[in-house]
């Protein structure tokens, strides 16, 4: 029977549900399979040759040649069925699913003595946060949210802490084109950095390397940041085209000093100018909490973790909220508004270039 367009529609929505990643190549497919499907054989101009998104995408539409729209639409609704019947059988062969926890791919999650560790587990990408991953430190931190720990922590596998938004995150473009990609992104950038506003236990960063972009903007939400000193703060968003999100548009410059002080002058420098600070520099600027010679970070660290997770967690979690609840709703309105102004960043020549230019390894930070 031939696919109608309900059930293509249908498949449509089950492609925005899956679970698992499918990859860039099934992804061009679909893509194809799609314009082929609602627009007929390929009708764009070849992009040029550094265009390479844009090219493999028009690449892949053009080997359709002349197949029929109707055949187009069967072969998108067999794909999509194929990639969700793989993601429900590779769901249920999950170690650990049967004993009600959750795997992830990207993150090392584990609870003990007292405290939920979410790591970034993704070294050879310096723990660069793809999409899926920002899901899952979502997942992570809704868990921790409701489980019996009293501290939560997050900390980064291998030599750097967090290399921030994963650049690659950009070529991954919907049907809906750009726009829709940018919009999608501004949804997500919004809910992670909600859940980190919202999150009512203890939350402490052990900073063991560099630490990029959005892994340090979130720091001004935690209530606790401990730092290597090997480790480095970095906002590069001038450098990248974007603008800074996180809230540290408002933390930043509030934690750093009041305003036209000296101080505030340093969250401008970082913010608008790029600059690195030293995890020495960033602790005189109250971002970080306290700074460990690396040979003895992590002992001296989670020695004292040990002993804060034995606090009755109930006062903790009231403290916070004291502390924290007043400033709740300001918090989410400026989450919104930074959202929204790199929601068109994202479409600028500026960051398109800058993006372009790290993928095609021109250049780094
Ligand atoms: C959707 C919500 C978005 C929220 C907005 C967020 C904004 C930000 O976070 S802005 C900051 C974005 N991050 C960057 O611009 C960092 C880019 N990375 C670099 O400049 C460098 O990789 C480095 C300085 C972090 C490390 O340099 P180095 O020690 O020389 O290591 P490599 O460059 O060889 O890195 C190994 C491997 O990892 C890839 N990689 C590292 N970081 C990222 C990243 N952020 N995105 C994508 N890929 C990354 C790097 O390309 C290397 O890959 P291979 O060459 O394939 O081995």
């Amino acid at each position: 029977m031939r696919a109608s367009q309900e059930d293509f529609e249908s498949a449509m929505n089950q492609v925005k549900l899956l679970k698992k990643d499918p990859g860039n190549e099934v992804k061009l497919r679909l893509y194809a399979l799609y314009k082929q499907a609602t627009e007929g054989p390929c009708n764009m101009p070849k992009p040029g040759v550094f265009d390479f998104i844009n090219k493999a995408k028009w690449d892949a539409w053009n080997a359709l040649g002349s197949l029929p729209k109707e055949t187009a639409r069967q072969n998108y609704v067999d794909l999509v069925s194929s990639l969700t019947s793989s993601s429900e059988s590779s769901t249920q062969v999950k170690p650990g699913a049967d004993r009600g926890q959750q795997e992830y791919e990207n993150l090392v999650v584990t609870s003990e003595d007292g405290i939920t560790k979410i790591m970034f587990n993704r070294p050879t990408r310096k723990n660069a946060i793809s999409t899926q991953m920002y899901q899952e430190i979502m997942l992570a931190l809704k868990a921790a949210s409701k489980d019996d720990s009293t501290i939560t922590v997050v900390t980064g596998n291998g030599d750097y802490y967090c290399s921030g938004n994963d650049l690659a995150n950009f070529t991954d473009i919907p049907p809906g084109g750009v726009e829709e990609k940018a919009k999608q992104s501004a949804i997500m950038l919004r809910d992670f950095v909600g859940t980190f506003i919202d999150f009512p236990k203890p939350l402490v960063a052990v900073v063991n390397g560099p630490a990029v972009g959005i892994s340090v903007t979130i720091l001004g939400l935690f209530d606790a940041v401990y730092a290597s000193d090997r480790a480095t703060f970095h906002t590069p968003f001038s450098h990248l085209g974007l603008s800074p999100e996180g809230c540290a548009s408002y933390t930043f410059p509030k934690i750093m000093g009041p305003a036209k002080s000296c101080f505030s002058f340093q969250a401008t420098e970082m913010l608008i100018f790029g600059k690195k600070l030293t995890a020495g520099e960033a602790c005189a600027q109250g971002l970080v909490t306290e700074v460990f010679p690396d040979s003895t970070f992590q002992k001296e660290v989670w020695t004292r973790l040990k002993a804060y997770s034995k606090l009755p967690p109930n006062s903790m979690r009231i403290s916070k909220q004291v502390i924290r609840n007043m400033e709740k709703e300001k918090l989410h309105a400026v989450n919104a508004e930074e959202s929204s102004v790199l929601q068109e960043r994202w479409l600028s020549d500026e960051c398109i270039n800058a993006t372009m230019n790290f993928l095609s390894k021109k250049a780094k930070l």
